[in-house]
């Protein structure tokens, strides 16, 4: 893990650049914002871009900067993302997050996940308490890698806290610190595993009826050898056969024991390599009095052009 704290003067540099980005009118059209804070990330700190990419080269699994400023006059949070994308919360917020992200790699969205924005809300949404997608509460949210089912998946998730009142912990875990067995390793090598959308994504998705036909059978481990990286979400995928499936679960249950936490503060930005760790949330008690924990989210690509050229991309930045 890599963690750097902004100083104050660093502060008052982002706080400038966040300030011009918003006068621009840069919020907030999803196709022109990601290109834009693209052209804009060289004006952040040098320190911070010099520490983004040597994490970025050296491929840091877990990425912290401290520091990032919020606006005093933060409103209350809201009750779900639904709540959050109509009243525009947290735009200031969302500018930072997004322009420290694109110092790291290409912001984008689904077309099919909170309506096909691109810096997303994880706030407790009423309802939602049990369910199996960031706005849950009360239920652990399994450790996963994000939008597990698409072979485009981003190669970085960013979390801006912007509120966290009872420390809850993101939970995290690495490929290189789990410790599977050989013969594990072995079987998650090969392609017998299929990988589905998982439940915040609405709409025909592919493998989803009335969506595209659904990804063949694909690798939990994949790429270098020496060092592979993970491919994992218990609740979005299947074994095809009886060996395949018993490696899902000893992988699971091997996953969760060597998890650790990283409890994220206000102004913490944790960048998650989505490659090479999985994350979830240990449950809490929501609120629902404006006080809740609230995190902004962004996927990253370290090449956004991979997108592209899968072919299912309907519009630059909002892939279907
Ligand atoms: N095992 C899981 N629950 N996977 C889904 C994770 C949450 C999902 N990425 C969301 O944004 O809502
Ligand atoms: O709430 C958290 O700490 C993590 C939630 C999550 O999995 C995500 O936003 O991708
Ligand atoms: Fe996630």
């Amino acid at each position: 893990m890599r963690r750097l704290r902004l100083t104050e003067a660093e502060q008052g540099e982002l706080n400038t650049l966040v300030g011009r980005f918003l006068d621009a009118g840069h919020d907030w059209d999803p196709l022109g914002a990601a290109e834009a804070a693209t052209a804009a990330a060289p004006g952040l700190p040098l320190r911070l871009r010099e520490f983004l990419a040597e994490a970025r080269t050296a491929e840091s699994d877990i990425t912290v900067v401290s520091g990032i400023p919020l606006d005093p006059a933060l409103v209350a949070t809201p009750t779900g993302w639904e709540a959050a994308a109509k009243s525009a919360a947290g735009r200031r917020e969302e500018a930072a997050l997004l322009l420290c992200g694109s110092a790291m790699g290409d912001a984008f969205g689904w077309e099919s996940q909170q309506e096909g924005r691109i810096i997303h809300d994880i706030c407790p949404a009423p309802g939602m308490e049990s369910s199996l997608t960031s706005a849950s509460s009360e239920k652990t949210l399994s450790l996963h890698t994000e939008d597990v089912f698409h072979p485009c998946r981003a190669d970085y998730v960013a979390l801006l806290c912007l509120r966290n009142p009872d420390g809850v912990g993101t939970t995290v875990a690495s490929v290189e610190d789990v410790g599977l067995p050989a013969e594990v390793r072995g079987t998650l090598a090969e392609p017998r595993f299929r990988f589905f959308p998982d439940d915040s994504h609405s709409g025909p998705v592919p493998g989803r009826e009335g969506g595209p036909a659904a990804y063949p059978e694909e690798r939990v481990l994949f790429g270098p050898a020496h060092a592979p990286y993970l491919r994992f979400d218990v609740d979005f995928m299947a074994g095809a056969d009886p060996a395949a499936a018993e490696a899902v679960r000893a992988t699971d249950a091997l996953l969760r024991s060597s998890a650790g936490r990283v409890v994220l503060h206000p102004g913490d930005l944790v960048f998650i390599d989505n490659y090479k760790v999985v994350h979830g949330r240990d449950p809490f008690t929501p609120r629902y009095d404006g006080e809740d924990r609230w995190l902004k989210r962004v996927n990253l690509l370290r090449d956004v052009r991979r997108l592209y050229a899968q072919g299912r991309v309907r519009s630059r930045l909002v892939p279907a």
